[in-house]
Formats: structure tokens, sequence, C-alpha cells
């Protein structure tokens, strides 16, 4: 791989981002990066994000031919300069380019939402999977999948990776065979510009709800709403969940660059959707079973688009959870537009298990644990209004914390999922604390609570003891949900993702531990 520096000029031109140059040469860039550890002889260097000028010293004297950045910096030195008016922009176009526009080789997927793309990911994945003889990669917030060799599987750091290692890995992907692309697309990576210039088959818009607004993130409910809104400007076919808030804005932005006949609207039947104007349902689904091991539902086509796909039928899937139905008809009719047929949805979608989401386990004496992901207010609602229906005499015990330094609304949302739902206990925990106390956190949390609502509430900030506590209190028929880390392997405390036995593996081994 290599970039030419009379291309990639010609590229930043043509996207109005080049605002000049400086001590140019007729350099060749033989590797990219934005991490001056990384740098060796040949790279083209991007100073960007929280920069400091040290680490461009650090760059050339470590071999840089050329740094591109929206500033001269006298660490430069006699280094080619490339300066230009959005460097994470910059950086995404001349990636794609030094990688050799990899997304023109690979038909893609891409998902975004509040809830529920890494679980439509992993079952879009299955089923294309079968479709294609398992020749797809997958880029999720847990693995991202670069072929079919172990080594290709690793888990990721980011949902939607930095534009570099984002062209890079689906380079890779095409290197090693693969012809389809599902990914994640988080609303942090069009703030980013990630996936800035990059263009996708089908995109995936599954729902909103107020979520990563915070000093981190994004400044606003609006801004946040408009980042996730990009992924349909920037997708060939548009893929909706007509039961999304605000569908009117997400419809129309959608069809400001999608004709009508390339935007497909899906919902369940009966829900009290509010259409656009101009807009139809494509596809309705409808509940025939469902329990705590798996849903049963029967998918119509209500256009003649939507009949053209030969998708209409029954699906069973192995993932419960009525919310997880909407991801799966998501699934289904993505990759049916990506050439899948309804028989490799039929025979794959039962077979999906994704970590540390709905994963249960089954005591003989202390009810039934639940692990979820839920870690906002919309997942942690849905979560428990669902158990809650489906055994509704057991007593519930949720144990839950939220993360310190970002998505600081969490706290008020679960507070305020709690109370609507009213289990019959809280124990409030640990949660990714980062720099803040985890108790300060929990005292917040617990203050969104309304306390003739819900059962006891109390505070153990150790969780390992919190989740042994909910055990210890459970009996036959009752059930522990143990929200919000999934499978995560670590607490983010202080800056340090500091090594966690993980929820599952706290409660299976404790479960042995006392019963025999
Ligand atoms: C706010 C945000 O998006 N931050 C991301 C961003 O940080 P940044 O550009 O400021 O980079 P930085 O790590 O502060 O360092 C500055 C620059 O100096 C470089 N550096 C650093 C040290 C050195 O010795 N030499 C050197 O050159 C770094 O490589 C970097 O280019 O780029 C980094 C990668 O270069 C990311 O790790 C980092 O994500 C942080 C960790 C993060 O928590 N991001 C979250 C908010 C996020 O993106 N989440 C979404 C999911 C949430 C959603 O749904 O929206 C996601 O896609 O994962
Ligand atoms: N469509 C949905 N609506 C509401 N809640 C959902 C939905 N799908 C999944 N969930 C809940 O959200 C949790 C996270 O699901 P998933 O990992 O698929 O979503 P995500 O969008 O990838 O989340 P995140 O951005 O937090 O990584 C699940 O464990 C479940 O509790």
């Amino acid at each position: 791989m290599e970039l030419h520096v009379t291309p990639a000029l010609t590229l930043l031109r043509e996207h109005h981002l080049l605002d000049h140059t400086n001590k140019l040469t007729d350099f060749t860039a033989t590797s990219v990066a934005y991490d001056s550890r990384k740098v060796t002889a040949g790279t083209l260097f991007f100073c960007k994000g929280n920069f400091l000028p040290k680490y461009l010293t650090m760059a050339r004297e470590q071999g840089a031919v050329a740094y591109v950045a929206e500033q001269e910096y006298p660490e430069g030195g006699d280094l080619p300069a490339i300066i230009v008016k959005d460097e994470q922009e910059a950086m995404a176009l001349l990636g794609a380019a030094f990688y050799g526009f990899p997304q023109d080789e690979l038909t893609i997927i891409a998902i975004t939402g509040t809830k529920g793309k890494t679980t439509t990911a992993y079952m879009a994945d299955h089923i294309l999977g079968r479709a294609t003889d398992q020749h797809v990669a997958l880029f999720s917030t847990l693995d991202r999948v670069l072929g079919n060799r172990p080594a290709d599987r690793f888990k990721s750091d980011l949902t939607t990776p930095e534009s570099l290692d984002l062209f890079h890995d689906m380079r890779a992907a095409v290197d090693n065979g693969m012809t389809h692309l599902v990914m994640e697309v988080s609303s942090q990576a069009y703030k980013k510009h990630r996936t800035y210039g990059l263009h996708f088959d089908i995109g995936i818009f599954l729902n909103i709800s107020p979520d990563h607004i915070g000093r981190n993130e994004h400044p606003t409910f609006a801004d946040y709403l408009h980042c996730k809104e990009q992924l349909l400007v920037n997708s060939g076919i548009c893929l909706i969940n007509a039961e999304t808030a605000h569908l009117t804005d997400v419809y129309y932005t959608a069809k400001a660059t999608t004709q009508p006949e390339n935007i497909y609207l899906f919902a369940r039947h009966g829900a009290a959707v509010q259409l656009p104007d101009g807009a139809a349902i494509d596809f309705e689904y409808r509940n025939d079973l469902e329990d705590l091991h798996e849903s049963e539902f029967e998918l119509a086509a209500c256009s003649p688009k939507a009949q053209q796909l030969g998708i209409q039928g029954r699906y069973k899937t192995s993932v419960p959870g009525d919310y997880n139905e909407g991801n799966a008809v998501a699934a289904v009719i993505s990759t049916a537009l990506a050439g899948a047929t309804a028989a490799d949805a039929v025979a794959t979608l039962d077979h999906v298990h994704i970590k540390g989401r709905m994963e249960m386990q089954k005591t003989r004496q202390h009810g039934t644990i639940y692990i979820d992901y839920a870690h906002n207010y919309a997942s942690l609602k849905r979560l428990l209004a669902f158990l809650k229906r489906q055994t509704a005499a057991g007593k519930v015990t949720v144990v839950l914390g939220a993360t310190g330094d970002k998505g600081i609304s969490r706290r008020q949302g679960f507070g305020k999922a709690l109370s609507e739902e009213h289990p019959d206990q809280i124990i409030l925990t640990t949660d990714d604390p980062g720099f803040e106390d985890p108790m300060k956190i929990a005292r917040e949390i617990n203050s969104h609570i309304d306390h003739d609502q819900v059962g006891a509430v109390q505070y153990i900030m150790d969780r390992p003891t919190a989740i042994k506590a909910a055990i210890d209190s459970s009996s036959n028929g009752d059930i522990v949900v143990l929200a919000g880390k999934g499978e995560d392997p670590y607490q983010k405390i202080n800056g340090v993702d500091t090594p966690y036995a993980t929820d599952s593996k706290i409660a299976a081994d404790y479960i042995d531990e006392i019963e025999d």
C-alpha cells in the first residue's frame, strides 16, 4: 500500500479540504499513522484530537515523510506539511485512498441506533454467513472479525474504529476474501468523521432515545440525532424501524438523498406509528410466541417492493425479548437486500447467541439470573417490562450502577425505568466509575427513584459482593437481573481498565459454590 502526494492533494482539493502546503516534496507514503508511537520510515503522520506537538517531534525523528494537520507546527522542522481545514475528514479520505478504497470491494450493511446495533449486527452476520459461504466481516462493539482464521478475530476497542484503522481492517477483510461487511456505526463516529466519505450499500436506523449526551460525547440531543441520521444520508438503501422516535425527521433526512423506492420502513403490527406524508410501511411483523428462551414472529410484506424480496414468513430467534424481534426483522430485511434468502435467515436466526445480551443462567435454588448489557433508560425499561411479563409471580432483584464521566443522563434514566417497572429489590453498585466516586453516582441514581414504586434499595459498591447478595436473597421462581456490564471483562477506574471477572463468571462461580 502507498499514497503519492499528487493524488492525495487532488483528493483533498476535490473535497475542499486543502488549506495550504509548506516545504512540499515529491513524497510517497508507505504507511499512515495518527499515533507517533507507530511511525516508521515513510509514514504520513496525522496530528489529530488531543494532540501534543511533541508527538510530531517523535514522528519526525522516527522517519515520517510528511504530516497532515490543521496548523503548521515548528516541531515539524523541514517535514512537508499539508494543512487542511478538517483533520478528521482529511484523515478518513486519505486513509481510504492509502488502503485502495477497500469499501468498493465489499457489500456493506451499516447499523445505527441507540440500542440494538450489536444484536442486529450479529444476527445479520449469521444470516449473511450462510448466504456467502462465510465470507462476511463484522465490525461490532464486541468483536472485529476480518476473516475466518482465529487470528482474524479480536476484541474491539471502539464501536466504530478510527478511520485509519477502519480502512486498514476493511483492506485486511478484502484480502482475506470477504465479500460482505456488517458494521455498527456510532453517533460518535459521525461526530468525529471516522466514516467521512464512506458510502454504505444498506444503512439501518433502529431507534433513538436520549443517551451519549455529555462532556466527551454530544452537547445536545439534537446533535446526537443529527449525527445518527448521517448514516442514512450516506447509504444507498435506507431501512428504518418506523417505531423510532423522531420518525418524521429521520425519514425526511433519508429522503433528502435517497429516492423513496430505496427507503424501506418496518414496524410491529398494531404499533402506534405516525407516518410522515408520502411514507408507507413496507414490512409488518407480528409476534406469535415469546418466552424467556426464544421468540417467533410472522413477517408480512405490505408493499410491492417488499414482496419482491420474497422474505415474508415465519422466523424464530433464540435471543429473547420483544425488542429483539425488531432487531431480527432489521437483520432479515437488510440481509435480503444484500442478497440473502429467507431460507438463510430461517436456518441461522435461532442459533445466534450474543455475549452479555440476554444471557440466562438457571439455578436450582436461587431463581434465574439474566446478564444483560441494558445501560440506559430505554434498554432497562424494555428489559424489565419483558421479564415481568414472562414471570409475573417471582421477586425481581436488579443489580446495577452507572458509568462515570459520560452518559450522565443515564442516572436519571435508570431512576425512571426502575420507578416505572418497580422491581422488588434494587442493589446499586459500581459500573465503570472512571474518575468519579461510584458511591456518589449510586446516590444520584437513587435520588431519581420514586421509592413508593419500588422495593428495598441498598448500596453495595463492590460489584461481586452485590451480585452474590442478590443471588443469596433469591429463591425458586425469582429473577436476578445483572444489568449494564454485559460481558465487559474490566471496570474503568481512574483511567485504567481494571480486570473484572465478568458478571456471568462471578454469578456462575458463586452458584457452583453455594449449590451442590
Ligand atoms: C471523544 C472521542 O471520540 N475520542 C476518541 C479520539 O480521541 P483523540 O483523537 O482526542 O485522541 P487521544 O487519544 O486523546 O490522543 C490524541 C492524539 O495523539 C496521539 N498520540 C498519543 C500519544 C502519543 O504518544 N503519541 C501520539 O501521537 C493519539 O494517537 C491521538 O491521535 O480518538 C481516539 C483514537 O485515536 C479514541 O480512542 C477516542 O475515544 C475515546 C477513548 C472514547 O471513549 N470514545 C467514545 C466516546 C466513543 O467513541 N464511543 C463510541 C460509542 C458510543 C456511541 O454510540 O456514540 C464508539 O464508536 O466507540
Ligand atoms: N431495539 C431495542 N430497544 C431497546 N432496547 C434494546 C433493543 N435492542 C437491544 N436492547 C437492549 O440494549 C442492550 C444493548 O444491546 P446491543 O448491544 O445490541 O445495543 P447497542 O446499540 O450495540 O448498544 P451500545 O451502543 O450501548 O453498545 C441489550 O442488552 C438490551 O437490553
